[in-house]
């Protein structure tokens, strides 16, 4: 994942998606595709975003019984991508099913997307998973109790916030992947999300990737807030 910064599209359609892009041309960049834009334009919006060079993290959150998410991730692991995502709510076998899917799906020789699976979604507070989910535990011991379990079923890592980055490596190891978002500058404002962190923080923590999404997708000029966040996330001013 080499310290990646993910850029999530988070956009209604592709004529948006290529608005935002132009003036990137020529730049080979790892987006995000989530709900919003993949269930407007499907397939075809990967095979594009592919087509330009660009690295695509799919992220579906698929979370269904395991025999659904087998087939599902068999027929993702189709388009190629470099990465895909499931919940690990839905549990070890459901994890272990969507591997097998994609291992399935993906063609002979070539190398499969890497798999893996949310633990608390950055936008949920400790308070607020204790109340609603009924969990007793912390909310760092609840991502690790998820973070083994994605192990276990034998995934490549999880999505957690920065704030729990070193315990996983820590207690997983340095090559199970921690992919990041929720990750602001100080100067931004935090939305919905809960649990943020800047990019320094990020990458003090040793994340494998930050996903950035309305910080560079809503500014007033997109290109040179992602060159900022670059110099930033890669400590050229350390
Ligand atoms: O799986 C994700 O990418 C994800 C998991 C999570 O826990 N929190 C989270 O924010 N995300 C995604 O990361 C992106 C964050 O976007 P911004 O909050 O605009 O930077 C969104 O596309 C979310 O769907």
């Amino acid at each position: 994942m080499d310290n990646s910064l993910i850029i999530a599209l988070d956009y209604a359609n592709a004529a948006e998606v290529d608005q935002f892009l132009q003036p990137f041309a020529g730049k080979e960049l790892f987006v995000k595709v989530g709900m919003e834009l993949f269930y407007q334009e499907g397939p075809s919006i990967i095979h594009r975003l592919k087509e330009s060079g660009h690295r695509i993290f799919l992220d579906l959150k698929l979370h269904d019984i395991p025999n659904t998410v087998y087939s599902a991730m068999k027929g993702l692991a189709r388009m190629n991508c470099d990465l895909v995502n499931v919940h690990a709510a839905g549990g070890k076998e459901m994890m272990a099913a969507a591997l097998e899917g994609l291992e399935a799906g993906t063609a002979s020789g070539k190398k499969r997307p890497y798999c893996i699976a949310v633990t608390q979604l950055t936008s949920t507070s400790e308070e607020q998973m204790k109340r609603e989910q009924l969990i007793g535990v912390s909310l760092e011991e609840s991502v690790l109790r998820y973070a083994s379990l994605t192990k276990e079923a034998g995934l490549d890592g999880v999505v957690c916030s920065a704030w729990e980055a070193a315990s996983i490596r820590e207690k997983i190891g340095a090559d199970f992947l921690s992919v990041c978002p929720g990750i602001r500058l100080s100067s931004d404002s935090v939305g919905d999300q809960k649990r943020v962190a800047t990019p320094e923080f990020a990458r003090k923590a040793g994340v494998s990737a930050i996903v950035v999404g309305r910080s560079i997708t809503r500014s007033a000029d997109p290109l040179k807030s992602y060159e900022h966040w670059m110099e930033v996330w890669k400590g050229v001013h350390q």
